[in-house]
């Protein structure tokens, strides 16, 4: 993954407010290049939910343009909604079904796939997520980890353009941090384009091979790590002393 690799997504002059002459997102510009794992990160009330809110559809930005794969998908939200899968910050609150393959069927079930296609797509999710054991299990039973790769399972099925995760290791204990990771690093590999927020940098940053960096609304820096790792700090990202790029993330330790 390089820099130079083509955009999946470019965002150009994005502007959003709840209020008039109140803007919370400021004329952001950045593009998201295909195949990358992009961090997005920024301290607590950034903008980086609603940056996502916005990019899904959910939120209509005020002005600017969003093009994915070239196409202009400014003004037509549902087709962003598709193309662009969001697993939640709380992404328990994304699972419905009574077990873990009655949760994966769900979305498919509600667009019609074929019993066939739904198969084909179920069997793929649970190995990737890895969750083929716990297929017939209740999903409040599950643990926190497998809680949180069976709502990437159920955004992945519907076979989004672009996966997006909003802080998907908040409260999650060493183990599952770790297994969420590697089963991202592992999406990404496959060939998903994968755009994480995050302000737990030292998680996932030597595993960014690009980054966006908030602070109120505006974003402050965007490039490779090595790039924007000098300005973090100082927009309030915990970063543990002495620690080099290729230390920070958690599946070394
Ligand atoms: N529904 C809303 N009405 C008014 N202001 C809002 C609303 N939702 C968010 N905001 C404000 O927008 C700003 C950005 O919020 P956002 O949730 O995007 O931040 P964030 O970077 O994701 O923060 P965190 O790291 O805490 O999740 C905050 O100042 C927040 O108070």
């Amino acid at each position: 993954m390089t820099e130079a690799s083509s955009p999946i997504l470019c965002v150009r002059n994005l502007s959003f407010s709840f209020e008039r002459d109140k803007p919370i997102l400021k004329d952001l510009t950045f593009s998201i290049p295909k195949g990358s794992f992009t961090l997005v990160t920024g301290p607590n009330g950034s903008g980086k939910s609603l940056l996502l809110r916005c990019l899904k559809g959910l939120l209509q930005p005020n002005c600017g343009q969003i093009h994915l794969l070239s196409e202009d998908l400014t003004q037509k939200a549902k087709q962003r909604m598709q193309a662009i899968g969001l697993v939640f910050q709380d992404a328990e609150t994304q699972i419905v079904g009574q077990t873990v393959e009655k949760d994966i069927r769900f979305g498919m079930e509600n667009i019609g796939l074929s019993m066939q296609e739904q198969e084909t797509r179920l069997q793929e999710v649970l190995t990737l997520l890895d969750l083929h054991k716990q297929k017939n299990q209740r999903p409040r039973t599950l643990s926190g980890g497998e809680k949180r790769r069976l709502a990437i399972a159920g955004v992945l099925v519907m076979d989004p353009k672009l996966l997006v995760l909003d802080e998907p290791f908040a409260n999650l204990d060493y183990r599952s941090v770790v297994s969420v990771l590697s089963t991202l690093l592992r999406l990404q590999q496959e060939g998903h384009t994968i755009i994480l927020v995050s302000h737990e940098v030292d998680k996932t940053l030597a595993h960014a091979d690009h980054v966006l960096l908030l602070d109120d609304g505006v974003l402050v820096q965007s490039g490779t790590a090595a790039e924007v790792y000098p300005y973090l700090q100082a927009h309030g990202i915990y970063l543990p002393s002495s620690a080099g790029i290729k230390d920070l993330s958690w599946l070394k330790r």
